[in-house]
């Protein structure tokens, strides 16, 4: 049902296929977050064309609006989204320490009011996986309990060893055949800590290996690291998920340490907001410079907002108009996943080091 096949490697950056029952996923890849059952703005044919072959959704937010039940009475989630191609739900981690009015946290479960109406909801490893059965995923990702960095070394080790035992308290609860569980690797940004719990997860069965934690206030050459003495001590023959990253550079620094997918709401919150990723960096489409721009973001690009001018699209923003985010989000994700297949195409290559030190070398130096 679920394998993932290593084409092949150049240097640290891995090329590969992650086959699963609703169709290959190539890596390395990005999945576009549909948090509520809709890339926002986009219909489901656009986000197909820009060369996505995973999307992702989430448990926490679903399970607050409409509810699971819900989901699973209108056919489950790729039938009332109308995507059939594979789909990732983050299990509800993150969200219920970053957005959950947190009461109590505690051997049993995660305990928050909802940030919608207030009503009270214990999420367990095993209502986690309840309703990522009910929206029907392809891929489910076990209950962990994330926390914000910077901290305290004795709060690290209390959250990692409560994952590991959620982790398998998951992988207990989750018995179908067709929905895959990814383990989740914690540990802040201490390298023992991570290679102890990568360590620990590789050694449970699960069909792959998401590096958490990260993408929380640290500085990118902290998560590189992390990344790179973590990936080491995940197995070879499965994916290797880095949740919640990130900029285009983030992308590349981490493939370049081994990982296999990615997900964030940059490329398309950034784009509701007017900022544009192209070759030469980020454009922020509503300053004035732009305002009788006759070319297109980009020459090459094969999106719908590269059919318009830069002119019209700063007019369109400035004007408060709801095709300008629509348009910009269907670029950036164009441009991500055009980034994605010329990265794939320079591992195959053997190209990749001098790919990824020319992209940079676009992108300049200011951080997107
Ligand atoms: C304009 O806004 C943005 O562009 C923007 C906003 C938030 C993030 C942060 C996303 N970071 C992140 N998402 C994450 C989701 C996670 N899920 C689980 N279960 N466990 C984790 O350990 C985990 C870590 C994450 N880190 C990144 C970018
Ligand atoms: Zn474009």
């Amino acid at each position: 049902m679920f394998r993932y096949e290593l084409i092949g490697t150049d240097g640290g950056a891995r090329r590969g296929v992650f086959h699963t029952p609703r169709g290959p996923v190539r890596t390395p890849g990005f999945m576009p977050v549909g948090t509520l059952g809709t890339v926002k703005g986009l219909t489901i044919d656009q986000v197909a064309a820009t060369g996505a072959d995973m999307i992702l959704g989430n448990t926490y937010h679903l399970r607050l609006r409409p509810g699971h039940e819900t989901v699973a009475a209108l056919g489950g989630l790729h039938k009332m989204c109308g995507w059939d191609g594979p789909i990732l739900t983050d299990s509800g981690g993150f969200q219920v320490f970053s957005l959950g009015a947190i009461n109590k946290v505690t051997e049993h479960a995660a305990t928050f009011r909802s940030h919608i109406d207030g009503a009270k909801i214990e999420l367990t490893p095993e209502h986690s996986i309840e309703i990522q059965q009910a929206l029907g995923s392809d891929v489910a990702m076990v209950l962990d309990h994330v926390i914000a960095l910077p901290a305290p070394m004795t709060q690290v080790e209390d959250a990692l060893a409560r994952s590991i035992r959620w982790a398998a308290r998951c992988r207990d609860a989750a018995d179908r055949q067709d929905q895959a569980l990814f383990a989740i690797v914690q540990g802040g940004l201490d390298r023992t800590l991570r290679q102890q719990c990568a360590t620990e997860l590789a050694a449970m069965p699960f069909e792959g290996y998401a590096v958490g934690g990260l993408s929380v206030g640290e500085p990118p050459e902290d998560m590189y690291t992390t990344t790179g003495f973590t990936t080491p001590h995940l197995p070879a023959d499965k994916p290797r998920y880095l949740m919640g990253v990130g900029t285009p550079r983030d992308l590349l620094e981490n493939i370049a340490r081994g990982i296999d997918l990615f997900d964030c709401v940059m490329p398309t919150r950034n784009g509701r907001n007017a900022l544009a990723f192209t070759d030469e960096g980020a454009i922020k489409l509503r300053n004035a410079v732009h305002k009788l721009d006759t070319r297109p973001l980009m020459e090459d690009c094969p999106c719908l907002a590269c059919r318009h001018s830069r002119g019209y699209l700063r007019h369109l923003f400035v004007a408060g108009e709801m095709l300008g985010p629509i348009l910009l989000s269907h670029h950036n994700l164009m441009y991500y996943g055009r980034l994605m297949q010329q990265t794939r195409d320079a591992i195959e290559a053997g190209q990749f080091e001098t790919f990824k030190n020319a992209k940079l070398a676009g992108w300049g130096h200011e951080p997107f």
